[in-house]
């Protein structure tokens, strides 16, 4: 018989890279055909679209959080889905929302009975600038290294390398012994995750918890409230107009109170600028790179934010307010107001 597809969930904090890495590993998987399951937290599928393309084989599930919004049987039509005679794949990544528990996620997994697939390990990405905050806001995400078969120490290049140091033996010491790697956008060596040997295999490493008491441990059924995603709410905006850069920057500048998080595409239609623009925010952390449109895909924005105690009608009313109906309007100004995008454009 074949061997069964291993399946690699790859976990951490809103923003911290999994969608980055995912698409190192999809560019760089040598060859490698590798299927993936995305899940967003919000309900536009801004993960989605940023793989889409790259992959051999994709299940999208929006608007919830993984670990709550899927019981076992449906993780298992999923990945059966996925692993079809005929897909041929050689992995299937799970990337799991910046908010899915991977304890839950872990036992998903396990709790496939098709034989064609096997748990391949965890993967836990860590934003070496937010750590310190998020953990502080969020000591769960402690233990969520605990469970990890392979710590990713990413945005290496954000911080000094004191402080990095720092980071990795903190990193490591909650991780309880598992190998902590610091990189920066993601990019990991493929052979390191696809022949992973899940957690189950390996004995040689100190845990505090043990698998079968991660097992036993029935969390989940107290409840979804006590997850980090019960705190949390997504607001989507979308719009058919162009967004003015100027009044764009003036709301990211002064973003509303709660939002941690913001992603998703800009269109400005301006004269030179008409490119798809995906917008990230991660904390106080601003950035966009410019990307292709679809042939035949809409010119439009789509942006959802992430945080706690958002109002949403004011959010939605002040980013409606940066909508235009002539891009660029008639101020005379040469410059349009591009010029502060792209000084955080990469
Ligand atoms: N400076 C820097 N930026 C990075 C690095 N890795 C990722 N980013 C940026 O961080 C932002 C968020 O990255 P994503 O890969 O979308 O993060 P994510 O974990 O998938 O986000 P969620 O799915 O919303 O939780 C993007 O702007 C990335 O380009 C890195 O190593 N250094």
């Amino acid at each position: 018989m074949q061997q069964p597809i291993p399946v690699v969930i790859v976990a951490g904090f809103l923003g911290s890279g999994k969608t980055t890495l995912l698409n190192h590993l999809l560019g760089n998987g040598a060859g490698a055909r590798v299927g993936v399951v995305v899940n967003d937290f919000g309900s536009i599928g801004i993960d989605a679209m940023s793989v889409a393309g790259q992959v051999d084989s994709m299940v999208e599930l929006g608007n919830g959080c993984l670990c709550c919004a899927v019981d076992a049987g449906g993780m298992e039509r999923m990945l059966s889905r996925l692993a079809r005679p005929g897909a041929d794949l050689d992995v299937i990544v799970v990337e799991s929302s910046g908010l899915a528990d991977p304890r839950v996620m872990i036992r998903l997994v396990l709790a496939c009975s098709d034989p064609r697939l096997s748990y391949g390990g965890l993967v836990e990405v860590v934003d070496a600038a937010e750590f310190e905050t998020s953990r502080a806001r969020h000591p769960e995400l402690e233990q969520h290294l605990r469970f990890a078969d392979l710590v990713v120490l990413n945005k290496t290049d954000r911080v000094e390398q004191t402080e990095l140091d720092r980071l990795h033996a903190t990193v490591g010491e909650l991780a309880g012994g598992t190998p902590v790697l610091p990189t920066s956008h993601g990019r990991v060596d493929p052979s390191l995750l696809f022949e992973a040997r899940p957690r189950t295999e390996r004995d040689d490493v100190p845990r505090q918890l043990s698998f079968d008491e991660l097992l036993r441990e029935d969390e989940h059924a107290r409840g979804c409230d006590e997850h980090m995603h019960a705190q949390y709410q997504s607001v989507e905006f979308e719009s058919d107009r162009p967004l003015d850069p100027r009044a764009l920057m003036g709301f990211l500048d002064d973003r509303p109170p709660g939002v941690y998080r913001m992603k998703g595409f800009v269109y400005f239609g301006l004269p030179g600028h008409r490119h798809k623009f995906a917008l990230h925010t991660v904390g106080n952390y601003l950035r966009f790179h410019r990307t292709r449109w679809e042939s035949g895909e809409s010119r439009r924005s789509q942006l959802v934010a992430i945080g706690t105690g958002i109002d949403p009608d004011s959010l939605r009313e002040r980013l409606e307010s940066c909508a235009v109906d002539e891009p660029g309007g008639d101020d005379g100004l040469i410059d349009n107001g591009m010029l502060s995008v792209l000084r955080f454009t990469h």
